[in-house]
Formats: C-alpha cells, sequence, structure tokens
C-alpha cells in the first residue's frame, strides 16, 4: 500500500535503548509521530494507560484480534503486543510520519503490508552492556530480566532482515544515525512524489 507519509519501525531487544531513542527523535522532529501501541502487560513505573501503551485484558485483546482491529501483533516475552489500524492509517494517509517501536515479529508483517516502511534494527553494544542496561533500568524483575536475555538472540538474529542497523553504544552518536535514516527517507520519497512536472520543465530534464 502507498500513502504519502511515511512509516518508521525501529525493532531491538529489550534494553537496547528503542524507547530512548524514539523519544529522543521526537524531541527533536516533531514531524515524526509515535503510535500508541495495545498490550495485555501490566503498567510498569510510572506508565500510563494512553501514553506508553493502551493496557488492555486478553479478552478485550482477544475482540480486538476477532474485529481485525490490528495491522500487526505478537506474542513478546510472555504477553501480546498489538499496533491498531486506527494508530497507523488515518495518519499515514493525511501525510504524516508515523514510527512503530515494536518486536522484529511485528515488524516483517508490516513489511509485508507496507511495501514502503523503513525498518531499523537497534542494537547494543555488548552483552553485558544489555544486561547493565536491564538492570539500571530497575523497572523489571530478575526473572524477567532473565526471560528478555533469553530472547535477545532469537531477536538478533533477526537483524539482517532489517533496512538499517544501528549500534547504539554512545547515545548521541545513534541518535544521529536515526535522524540520518529518517531524513534520507524523507528525500527519497519528496523527489519521487511531491516533484511537480514543472520544476522538471524549469529546470529542463523532461
Ligand atoms: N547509549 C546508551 N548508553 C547507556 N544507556 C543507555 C543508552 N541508550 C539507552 N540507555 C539506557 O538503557 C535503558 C534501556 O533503554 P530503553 O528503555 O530505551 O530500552 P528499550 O529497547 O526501549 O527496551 P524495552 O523494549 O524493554 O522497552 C534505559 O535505562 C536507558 O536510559
Ligand atoms: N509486535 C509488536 N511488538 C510490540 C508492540 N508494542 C511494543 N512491542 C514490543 O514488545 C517488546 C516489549 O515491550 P515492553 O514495553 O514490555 O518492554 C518490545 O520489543 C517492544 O518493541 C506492538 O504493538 N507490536
Amino acid at each position: 500500500m502507498e500513502y504519502p507519509g511515511n512509516l518508521f519501525v525501529v525493532a531491538a531487544p529489550s534494553g537496547a535503548g528503542k524507547s530512548s531513542l524514539v523519544k529522543a527523535l521526537m524531541e527533536l522532529d516533531a514531524q515524526v509521530q509515535p503510535s500508541v501501541s495495545h498490550t495485555t502487560r501490566p503498567p510498569r513505573g510510572q506508565e500510563k494507560h494512553g501514553r506508553e501503551y493502551f493496557f488492555v485484558s486478553p479478552q478485550e485483546f482477544d475482540a480486538m484480534v476477532a474485529g481485525g482491529a490490528f495491522i500487526e501483533w505478537a506474542h513478546v516475552h510472555g504477553n501480546r503486543y498489538g499496533t491498531s489500524k486506527k494508530a497507523v492509517e488515518d495518519r499515514i494517509a493525511a501525510g504524516a510520519d508515523v514510527i512503530l517501536e515494536i518486536d522484529y515479529q511485528g515488524a516483517l508483517q508490516i513489511k509485508r503490508i507496507f511495501a514502503n516502511a523503513v525498518l531499523i534494527f537497534i542494537l547494543p553494544p555488548s552483552w553485558d552492556e544489555l544486561r547493565a542496561r536491564l538492570e539500571r533500568r530497575g523497572e523489571d524483575s530478575a526473572e524477567v530480566i532473565e526471560t528478555r536475555l533469553t530472547n535477545a538472540a532469537e531477536e538478533m538474529a533477526q537483524a539482517r532482515e532489517f533496512d538499517y542497523v544501528i549500534i547504539n553504544e554512545l547515545f548521541e552518536r545513534a541518535l544521529f544515525d536515526l535522524k540520518a535514516i529518517v531524513h534520507a527517507q524523507r528525500l527519497k520519497f519528496s523527489s519521487q512524489r511531491r516533484i511537480r512536472a514543472d520544476t522538471f520543465k524549469a529546470l529542463n530534464i523532461i
């Protein structure tokens, strides 16, 4: 499907820093809008319904799946997460740039529906640093951290399926790379879709 807005998908193993990077990107670039997912996971820390996620019961999630409300959904770390059509389609149809922070299974589902979506994978610099970030964040139990580290190996093996890979060692460097990808995509699509025939004429290239 083709829409005037761009769709970016950022995936990473838990703790690699994707939420921090996406938040920093949106503070710098008002054109990029988030999409709030639905999840059956309970809220953690200061999370608020409708801000980080729509926190729903398994029954509510089932009803949304049955009603075709999601453009993608997946089981991740023992819970279910999904992106609603409402969160994405109206906005990219209106020309906004939307960024999804989802796992690799969801990212690959999105690419099958929106061939122009840009898939970005964030890697941590090492296993030790990944563990240290999850521990320093201090929001998950030791058991949850172990599950997320175990799942990280399978997730990282999918990085090669993505359009871009960013190693988040130095935060500012990784943010620079993310901004560069977003800008490159905008330039690519503005030249394909938005340059008008009279511009070509004026430049004598048609
Ligand atoms: N480059 C970095 N150097 C050091 N710490 C970082 C860096 N990037 C992020 N962090 C820290 O690592 C922790 C995990 O980051 P974050 O919550 O953004 O990860 P995530 O990939 O979104 O994880 P999840 O999928 O579990 O939500 C946070 O405490 C964050 O401040
Ligand atoms: N496939 C989807 N994955 C999602 C979605 N929203 C978030 N996620 C991913 O789940 C894990 C865990 O997130 P956490 O907030 O519990 O730490 C992480 O990889 C997220 O990117 C979604 O809508 N679909």
